[in-house]
């Protein structure tokens, strides 16, 4: 029997033992919060009872007011001793099943030897002396990530601690019983990640807590530096890591940071709810979440109807060679640039000076305050004052003309019809409104009725003008594409971008490349407001963002601290540059870490896909054992349906349950559903997916980026359909597989198949 049997008994004894501390424990809170339930119910029900209200004095109404503060204030104490109790005793029924995942024998230096269990949350010992269980992200924890027996430290407040570890065990324990336990030497044993790996996919991402890898836990723990950047081979944990990382700030910051602190980029919605269980699992609350996309369209206002961006792939991807679209895919690249944002910075200080359109204050379709007027005080102002500060001049200038208009309109005589078309409501009200004005003296009920009347056909546009409405900012923007041709660098066709960008301006409609440039610069003429309260800022999936997004990024965030992750292999919106942020050369404050070790897929599927990955990374398999790909070359092309319906059930006979089938784009998506519906139960995932379900779907590849499936079948991967222009999206397709990979092909297949050594996949022909 090894050492690991031999201390079975033992370990399943604590295991036990700490079951029932935890059951003492969940007695002790139920009695607590039943206590404080019926202390909050009495507390709301009586809540009048201990207030005195009395409103006769001044005095008097202050003190009511204290007094009523004071009661509040003590049923909201009550309420967060509830709410920290109920959190309490959801984190002892997660530890009551599965209460810790590994153990550490470690001797601090002129120490006793003391054995350190780790798992999802901190427990004490009834006394509340010593920890039976400590949290994965304790100070201590970091030694069961980082080092293997023998000398080790960690770091903590007050210094380094070291000293040696004499035992690393690792268990699965399952309602309360230990299923297997392992002694291992190396940093993370492979028997548990192996058996994490070989799962089935799931539908909703899991924590990765039990078997962080110590690469992986540089990223979670990192606190140094004010940007960290993660460039990580495809399934290497960069999202798994990143959703850990928030857990551990989450707790090292428990007492400063709350989840509106941080804030997560994630690809699209369907991604954001496939990782949503990640920290309520760890025992965290969601943090704040959103793609790019909702977070431009929130800047840029109601004006526009912006392009995602899926729909401008798909117009790449279907219009590449049509001048229209040789043409915009000029204009993303420039408008994608550093360049660009120099030409909008270059145009804002022009506006200084002059340029900036405003729109006339109109009321009953007559132009009150012609745009001429308002451009003449905006520049009539201090011209070394900034542009936004001027817009709120401006404002404050339009709304004492606005009362003064407002005076002289009360008196005409469109006013009686609108009196007379007044509801019995609004004339109660405004009769009231003067009974309670006049107090006493005489009441000219016609005058405060035309003022009522005026008054309240004027509060939109008052609002309106608070809200800067009289800024013309897309026709502003827009003159930004007719002047530039002093500009350097500009692309050879831009006269031809220019006139594409201002006919989609007049249509009121931004495409994506120009959503971010657009909501720059209104932030620069109207202001917008740096965002200090976000103190985190995770970005998954870096790489599709580009230089301009991330400078607009770092301007609206200044001091927050950012983790970027990403993989340049996968970079399918724009093209690979050095401007990528991913790579920008960044100097300060500023740290790298490459992750080349793929954990997702099978080492067949690394030995496979590494060859036409695009860049030139390392890619390292982790050791788990499965079939090589298929290529599946079928030669009568009319048979293709039956074979790629036979490929799938095969696949679901073998109990995969996500089996996707991958395709280039959209278009090719719903071809390929219309043609399979009927014939076997598929589910087409398009941009209006919000959620990620089990069985056989059918996906493009741009939305299926980080997500994962058990298989993935490639419909069509002739040359015909992947270009050499399309290998990051063929790769980003293949890497989506955790076990099996199908690729089909009816006539010469694409170039990277062709170049991949013959070894590293099985050819079928039908
Ligand atoms: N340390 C680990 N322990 C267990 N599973 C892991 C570990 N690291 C990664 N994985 C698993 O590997 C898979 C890939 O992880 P993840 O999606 O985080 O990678 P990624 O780098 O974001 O991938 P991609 O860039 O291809 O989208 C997931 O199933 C994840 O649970």
């Amino acid at each position: 029997m090894t050492q690991m049997h031999q201390d079975f008994p033992y370990e399943q004894r604590r295991v036990d033992h700490i079951h029932e501390e935890i059951k003492q424990k969940e007695l002790k809170i139920a009695a607590k919060t039943s206590h404080l339930k019926q202390d909050v119910i009495e507390l709301r029900k009586t809540f009048w009872d201990d207030v005195t209200v009395n409103l006769d004095e001044p005095d008097d109404v202050i003190e009511t007011e204290a007094s009523i503060k004071q009661q509040a204030e003590l049923l909201t104490q009550k309420e967060t001793i509830h709410g920290s109790l109920a959190k309490e005793l959801r984190t002892l029924n997660r530890l009551k099943d599965n209460p810790y995942f590994g153990r550490i024998d470690f001797t601090e230096d002129g120490e006793e030897k003391e054995s350190i269990y780790i798992g999802i949350a901190s427990l004490m010992d009834s006394a509340e002396d010593n920890f039976l269980i400590y949290d994965w992200r304790a100070p201590i924890s970091s030694l069961y990530y980082d080092y293997a027996l023998g000398s080790a430290s960690y770091q903590t407040l007050d210094g380094d601690v070291s000293g040696e570890i004499s035992l690393k065990r690792q268990f699965i324990i399952r309602n309360g019983v230990i299923k297997a336990m392992f002694d291992t030497g190396l940093t993370i044993g492979d028997q548990l990640l192996q058996e994490a790996l070989g799962n089935n996919a799931s539908t909703t991402m899991k924590s990765i807590v039990a078997t962080i890898q110590k690469e992986q836990n540089k990223i979670i723990r990192n606190e140094k530096s004010k940007l960290l950047v993660v460039q990580g081979v495809a399934g290497s944990g960069k999202t798994s890591a990143a959703l850990q990382r928030i857990a551990y700030l989450m707790y090292r910051y428990r007492k400063q940071l709350n989840p509106e602190n941080v804030m997560l980029f994630s690809p699209n919605p369907l991604f954001s709810s496939y990782i949503r269980n990640v920290l309520p699992e760890l025992g965290e609350e969601n943090v704040r979440q959103t793609t790019f996309y909702y977070f431009v369209e929130e800047k840029t206002g109601e004006e526009f109807s912006i392009e995602s961006p899926f729909t401008q792939m798909e117009y790449m991807l279907t219009n590449k060679g049509t001048t229209d679209g040789q043409i915009r895919m000029q204009g993303i690249a420039y408008k994608s640039s550093l360049a660009f944002k120099e030409v909008i910075d270059n145009y804002v200080a022009c506006l200084y000076i002059s340029g900036v359109c405003f729109k006339p204050v109109v009321f009953r379709n007559q132009v009150i305050i012609s745009n001429e007027a308002i451009a003449n005080y905006f520049y009539s102002l201090d011209s070394s004052v900034s542009l936004f500060n001027r817009m709120e001049l401006v404002a404050n200038w339009l709304l004492k003309e606005l009362a003064l208009i407002q005076k002289r309109e009360v008196s005409k005589d469109w006013v009686e019809e609108k009196i007379e078309l007044l509801d019995k409501e609004a004339y109660a009200k405004a009769y009231y409104k003067a009974q309670k004005q006049a107090a006493g003296s005489v009441v000219d009920e016609e005058m405060i009725l035309r003022k009522a009347v005026v008054s309240k056909m004027f509060a939109r546009i008052k609002k309106r003008i608070k809200q800067y409405a009289f800024v013309d900012v897309p026709k502003t923007f827009a003159q930004l594409f007719k002047h530039q041709e002093q500009q350097k660098d500009l692309p050879t066709e831009w006269n031809d971008i220019a006139a594409q960008t201002i006919k989609n301006i007049q249509s009121n409609i931004l495409g994506w490349e120009d959503a971010a440039p657009y909501a720059y610069f209104k932030g620069k003429l109207l202001g917008d407001m740096a965002d200090r309260s976000v103190r985190y800022l995770v970005i998954d999936e870096a790489q599709d963002f580009s230089a301009f997004q991330f400078a607009y990024i770092k301007e609206l965030f200044p001091h927050t601290r950012m983790t970027l992750l990403g993989d340049v292999n996968q970079a399918i919106y724009n093209p690979i540059s050095k401007q990528n942020p991913l790579l920008l050369d960044e100097k300060n404050d500023v740290e790298r870490i490459t992750l080349t070790k793929s954990y997702r897929p099978t080492k067949q599927l690394v030995q496979f896909t590494r060859h036409f990955a695009p860049g030139k990374d390392v890619i390292e398999p982790f050791e788990r054992e499965g079939n090589k790909p298929k290529l599946v070359d079928v030669k009568e092309e009319n048979q293709l349906v039956e074979v790629l319906i036979n490929e799938v059930q095969e696949l679901f006979q073998k109990g995969y349950e996500t089996i996707a089938l991958v395709t280039k784009s959209i278009q090719e998506s719903k071809q390929l559903y219309k043609t399979l519906k009927g014939k076997i139960d598929c589910i087409l995932v398009d941009e209006e997916t919000y959620t990620f379900t089990k069985g056989i779907l059918i996906i493009p590849v741009y939305l299926a980026k980080g997500i994962e499936f058990d298989a993935v079948v490639i419909p069509d991967a002739t040359n015909k359909h992947y270009t050499k222009e399309d290998q990051i999206l063929f790769y980003t397709a293949c890497t989506r597989a955790m076990h099996e990979l199908s690729i089909m092909v009816t006539g010469e297949p694409t170039a990277f198949i062709k170049e991949t050594p013959k070894n590293t996949y099985q050819m079928t022909e039908i």
